[in-house]
Order: C-alpha cells, then structure tokens, then sequence
C-alpha cells in the first residue's frame, strides 16, 4: 500500500513536485494544504484540502507524511515556519528525488529536499534539509548546500563550494570552485560567481557583485 503524503502549497513548485511523486510511485498525494479562499481548487490534478490550521487534523487521519511543495524565490521565511509547524505535529519529510535525477554516492541529503528533474549531484556533497535543488541543476564534488536553499534550474555549482542557509542561486547563475556563499543571500540570474560572498547580500552581474545588504 502506498504511504499517503500532504503536500504544504499549491503554487507552481508544487506542480514540479506532484509530478515527480507520481513518477516515483512511492507515495499517495493525500491532497494539498493552502490559504482557506483555495479551498476546493486543484493542482495538477490534486485537490486543496485544507489550510495550515488543519494539520493536527490530517496527521490524526494518519497523513503522517509532509513535503513542502511551498517555492520560494529569495524569502524563506513562510517555508520556515510551515516546516517547523509540521515538524512541531509530527510529519516525517522524506527526500523526493525525481527519478531523472542522479545523485553520486557518499552524499548526504537532509529531510524535505527536493531533486528536480534532470538536477545532478557529484559525490561527496552535503545537502541541508528543505532544499529544491530544481531543474538541471549540478552541483559538483565535495559542495556543502545549507537548510531551505534554492538553487534554481540550470544552476551550476562547480566543487568545493560553500553555500549558506536561506540562499537563492538564480536561474542559471553558476559559482566557481570553491568559493563560500554566506547565509540569506540572492544571486541574481545568469550571474557568475567568482568571489566569496558574505552574509544577507543581493547580489548579481558577470562577474557577480553585491549590490545591497538584504
Ligand atoms: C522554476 C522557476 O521558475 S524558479 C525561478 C528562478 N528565478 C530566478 O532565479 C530569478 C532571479 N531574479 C533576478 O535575477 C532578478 O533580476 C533580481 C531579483 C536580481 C532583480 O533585482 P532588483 O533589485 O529588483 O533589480 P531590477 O529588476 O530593479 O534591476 C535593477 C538593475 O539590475 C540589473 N539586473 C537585475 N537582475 C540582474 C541579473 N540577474 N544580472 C545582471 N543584471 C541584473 C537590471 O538590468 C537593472 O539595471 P539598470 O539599473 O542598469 O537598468
């Protein structure tokens, strides 16, 4: 029998994740939890069932798995809170690796990650939990990715690189070998990345440069 699984957000991202859940086969999509005004709309084919209020309720109907299919572009403090949220009722996060993906081996990933489709990860890397490692991506060797990360598709991460918590790689952005990227920073799409950047930044350009503390 397969595991039923609530699924935290009914954006675009989740119609990514609905179809890699499909694809693995592993698990039944219970429905999908949002705002009480989406009550009753689908998403890829699922419906809206209920809102964050409501998830005592699903975790005693036994839903005891959770996925946070919430995206985020820069902010993660909503997907934060709604995975602490879980996490305080009791949800198990499984890792949803798309089954086009391909991870080497000797590779941590934490709870709640998702690998998108075609997203490749070299050996010897580290991945926080929460983390959307989206279409095409590549992070290579020995990368350390933080909690609640976003490198988005086509974001390329050559080895030895460091990213910090909360940070968003922009669509096609690539980082050079071994550089650190601190916490809370947004790296604009298509930049390249060739300096270490700190803490809270916004930054992008070939090469990338800061331009404001978040
Ligand atoms: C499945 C999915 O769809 S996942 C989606 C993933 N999406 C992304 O990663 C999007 C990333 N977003 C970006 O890169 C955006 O351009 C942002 C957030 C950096 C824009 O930041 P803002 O501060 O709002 O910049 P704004 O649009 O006002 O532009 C300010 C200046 O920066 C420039 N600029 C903005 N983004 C970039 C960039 N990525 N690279 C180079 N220059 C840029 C603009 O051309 C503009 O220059 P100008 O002042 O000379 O005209």
């Amino acid at each position: 029998m397969m595991k039923k699984i609530l699924l935290i957000g009914g954006g675009g991202h989740c119609i990514s994740v609905i179809d890699s859940i499909e694809k693995i086969g592993t698990y039944e999509i219970a429905g999908i939890i949002d705002t009480a005004d989406k009550v009753g709309n689908k998403v890829g084919g699922h419906p809206i069932i209920g809102t964050d209020d409501d998830l005592e309720t699903f975790y005693s109907r036994g839903i005891t798995n959770a996925f946070m299919t919430l995206g985020s572009i820069g902010d993660t403090e909503l997907r934060r809170k709604l995975f602490r949220q879980c996490e305080a009722h009791g949800f198990s996060f499984p890792v949803i690796m798309d089954p086009s993906a391909v991870v080497a081996s000797f590779t941590t990933i934490g709870n709640g990650t998702y690998i998108g489709k075609g997203a490749i990860v070299n050996r010897e890397v580290s991945i926080g939990k929460n983390a959307i490692l989206n279409t095409g991506c590549i992070i290579e060797h020995n990368c350390h990715i933080g909690d609640f990360v976003h490198i988005a598709p086509r974001g390329t991460i050559a080895g030895n690189v460091c990213i910090g918590h909360n940070t968003h790689i922009g669509i096609g952005a690539t980082v050079i070998e071994g550089k650190t990227i601190g916490n809370d920073v947004f790296v604009g799409a298509s930049s390249n990345v060739i300096h270490n950047i700190k803490h809270n930044a916004k930054a992008y350009g070939n090469p990338c440069k800061v331009v404001e503390p978040r």
